[in-house]
């Protein structure tokens, strides 16, 4: 973990919080993700599913690592946070747009 500066945090799970990260001696921006160490089970399986997995549509994993108190999740760094967020800001999205993310579910559901 010390190849990484955190900045602030950018969401949260139950036993997770989720910061803002930059790769040291680079301008690579990361989402860093620590978890409850009681919860390993869980955490290796993410990494299991997200570390196989290459998809455009899916957010990109970089490693993982274990501290004295925490596991740690490096993902590829999603600006615009995620679809429940969009939807707590903007409400109902025109129908367009429901057809476009609708399209990219699909397509990651015939990839699995
Ligand atoms: N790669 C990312 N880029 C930007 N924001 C992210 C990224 N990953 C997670 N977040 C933010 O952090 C929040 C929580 O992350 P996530 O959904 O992975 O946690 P969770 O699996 O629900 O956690 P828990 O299992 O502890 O309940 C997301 O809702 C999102 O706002």
């Amino acid at each position: 973990m010390n190849n990484y500066h955190l900045y602030e945090e950018i969401g949260h799970g139950k036993f997770s919080t989720v910061y803002k990260g930059r790769k040291r001696y680079s301008i690579s921006y990361v989402a860093v993700k620590s978890i409850e160490k009681s919860r390993r089970e869980k955490f290796m399986t993410e990494v299991g599913i997200l570390s196989n997995t290459k998809h455009v549509n899916v957010v990109g994993f970089v490693n993982w690592y274990e501290t004295r108190n925490h596991l740690w999740i490096i993902f590829e760094y999603c600006v615009g946070g995620d679809l429940l967020r969009l939807l707590k800001q903007d409400g109902r999205l025109p129908e367009e747009q429901v057809r476009r993310f609708s399209y990219r579910l699909r397509m990651l559901t015939q990839f699995y």
